[in-house]
C-alpha cells in the first residue's frame, strides 16, 4: 500500500543544541534505513519550508502509523497522511 505523507516540522527554538542535533541525526539515520528497506520510496524536501514529502510503501495502515510515530522526530512533526491507489490513466495500468 502506497502513501502519500506530508511532514511539517517544528524544533522548539529553545531546545538544547546538542539535543537537536542528536534528533535530527537520528532521524536522518532511520529515513535512511527505511528508504535501504524500499519502506520510505520518495523523499522530498518542500522548497522554502522545514518539510517533506515522503511516499512509503507499507503493509498496512498500522504499520504505517507504528512507522511515523517511532520517528525521532515525531513529537515535532505535524503529519499529514493521504491513502494511495492506482489511476486508471497511469502508464502502468494502461501498458500493463
Ligand atoms: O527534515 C525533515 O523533513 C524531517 C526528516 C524526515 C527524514 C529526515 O531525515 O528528516
Amino acid at each position: 500500500m502506497l502513501f502519500h505523507v506530508r511532514m511539517d516540522v517544528a524544533i522548539p527554538h529553545d531546545l538544547d543544541p546538542g539535543r537537536r542535533a542528536e534528533l535530527i541525526a537520528t532521524e536522518k539515520a532511520r529515513a535512511v534505513e527505511l528508504q535501504r528497506a524500499g519502506t520510505w520510496v520518495h523523499l522530498w524536501r518542500v522548497v522554502g519550508q522545514y518539510s517533506n514529502i515522503s511516499v512509503f510503501d507499507v503493509d498496512s495502515a498500522d504499520q504505517l502509523h507504528q512507522i511515523l510515530w517511532s520517528l525521532p522526530l515525531f513529537p515535532f512533526m505535524t503529519v499529514t497522511v493521504t491513502a494511495l491507489t492506482t489511476h486508471p490513466s497511469s502508464l502502468s495500468e494502461v501498458d500493463g
